[in-house]
């Protein structure tokens, strides 16, 4: 065979895709390839013949593998971040003779950069997808559980005829009400159907951490922050509908974030320079009214404007009564068919049940409902199956003659400041509506609440 001789050799490291440097048994360069000096930016001439403990104490690298290799006599691989913040990964192997003497250690360089920058975008994206999974959460009831009754059909017309146009809309209803439902209802008639509809409850968590499920962070953007950052919803939900669910409790600090994020159509992460810009609808719903926030300085009036472009309003199922039955029909054959029973509502059962006043809205309605299939022993449900505490609620079945006049009034002015408290979210508001005083209000609740712990009736 044709020995090669060093030129030759020289051309052959040159036509390598990977860098490739080489130094004797003591550490100092033999040669470094055309791809070396393309990798690291270091020439061929200001290295060769040169110590490589000269050149780390020259600042050429940080840190050389050939001589931890002559140290160990056995291969290394580390990874170094040089210069412009490129990666490389750097592989020393010794070369030993027949005596087992060191005589050289080769050294390959590859840029790992593109393959490090892959493998980020990768976890990004699962992060993105498990975030998708988390935040979409599975939806409670299917399609086919819609009732559009004649109470909500105007609220629901309105929002099928603005799905399809960008418009920002906030919905405002009781706890229970729908509010999550219509969203779904409008992101499923909107051309973005097909993406994904997400959810965050703005009162659900402490402020430092909703601005970074939002707005996401980048790497190392504070103390406990991970390595690599973490998308916000506003780029998860990219191409979908994120519904900011309890807008009304989002902290004022954020509300001027969000308001500069609805005006630029773009948004920056925590600790970011770089702007990221904004393909998501945004759907809001409070169970405030949001005007009376906005009066009481805990809302921004120019954010609640832009949120409210269409206002939409569900009301609460004491408002509409004609809905109770049809939900309370609408839900048991459902359940009936879901446990295997046979049950059905006897006329005087719905009537009692169409004249309570549903705290927790549909919610509860169906909460209800599942618990009388499962529970009734016999499939007629009647009124002896509901709970106390709605018959005891319940005026047709609590005879004037039980109670004095006195005392109904005083049942009476109950039920209705609570049902304001529910409707309304604060004292303040629900006193308004009912035209009494804030302070009045305040003084019956707490005494309902004393009666309550001692356990004295009203
Ligand atoms: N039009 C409807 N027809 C049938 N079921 C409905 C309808 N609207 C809401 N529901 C059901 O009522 C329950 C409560 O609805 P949803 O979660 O949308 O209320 P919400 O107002 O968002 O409540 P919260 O304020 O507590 O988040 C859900 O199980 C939902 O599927």
């Amino acid at each position: 065979m044709k020995k090669i001789n060093f030129k030759q050799l020289q051309k052959v490291l040159d036509a390598l895709q990977d860098g490739v440097y080489i130094t004797d048994g003591n550490g100092r360069t033999v040669t470094v390839n055309k791809a070396y000096e393309r990798i690291t930016g270091i020439q061929k001439h200001k290295v060769a013949g040169r110590h490589m403990a000269d050149l780390v104490k020259a600042g050429f690298i940080s840190k050389s593998a050939s001589l931890e290799v002559i140290r160990e006599r056995q291969p290394v691989t580390l990874v170094q971040t040089i210069h412009d913040k490129r990666k490389i990964f750097v592989s020393a192997t010794p070369m030993f003779d027949d005596h087992g003497e060191l005589t050289q250690v080769i050294t390959s360089v590859r840029d790992i950069t593109e393959l490090v920058r892959a493998k980020h975008a990768e976890e990004q994206l699962q992060q993105m997808l498990s975030m998708r999974k988390l935040y979409a959460g599975v939806p409670q009831q299917t399609d086919d559980n819609l009732l559009i009754s004649p109470a909500t059909h105007d609220c629901y017309q309105l929002a099928a005829r603005v799905a399809r146009r960008n418009v920002k809309l906030l919905i405002q209803g009781e706890t229970g009400t729908g509010k999550t439902h219509l969203a779904r209802f409008v992101h499923q008639q909107s051309e973005r159907a097909a993406q994904p509809f997400m959810e965050l409850n703005c009162a659900a968590m402490p402020e430092g951490l909703l601005e970074s499920e939002l707005f996401g962070y980048v790497g190392g953007a504070f103390t406990g922050a991970s390595k690599q950052g973490k998308k916000g919803l506003l780029e998860v939900a990219r191409g979908g509908t994120l519904l900011l669910d309890e807008v009304g409790d989002l902290p004022l600090a954020l509300q001027a974030k969000l308001l500069k994020v609805v005006d630029e159509n773009q948004f920056l992460p925590v600790g970011g320079t770089e702007f990221i810009k904004l393909d998501v609808r945004l759907i809001c719903a409070t169970h405030y009214n949001l005007h009376d926030r906005v009066e009481q300085g805990l809302f921004r009036e120019d954010l609640f404007y832009r949120l409210s472009v269409v206002p939409l309003q569900l009301p609460p199922l004491r408002q509409r009564q004609e809905d109770i039955i049809a939900l309370l029909q609408h839900y048991l054959p459902r359940f009936n068919q879901q446990h295997e029973q046979k049950c059905q509502w006897q006329p005087e059962t719905l009537e009692l049940l169409s004249q309570y006043t549903w705290p927790g809205n549909i919610r509860e309605l169906i909460n209800l409902t599942e618990r009388l299939v499962v529970s009734c022993a016999q499939p007629n449900i009647d009124i002896s199956d509901l709970p106390a505490y709605i018959t005891g609620a319940s005026h047709s079945v609590t005879p004037p003659s039980y109670s004095s006049l006195p005392q109904q009034v005083a049942s009476l002015e109950r039920r209705l400041i609570e049902a304001a408290l529910a409707e309304q979210g604060t004292t303040r508001a629900a006193a308004a509506a009912l035209g009494i005083d804030q302070s009045t209000l305040v003084k019956k609740k707490q005494r309902w609440q004393q009666q309550k712990n001692t356990g004295s009736s009203q």
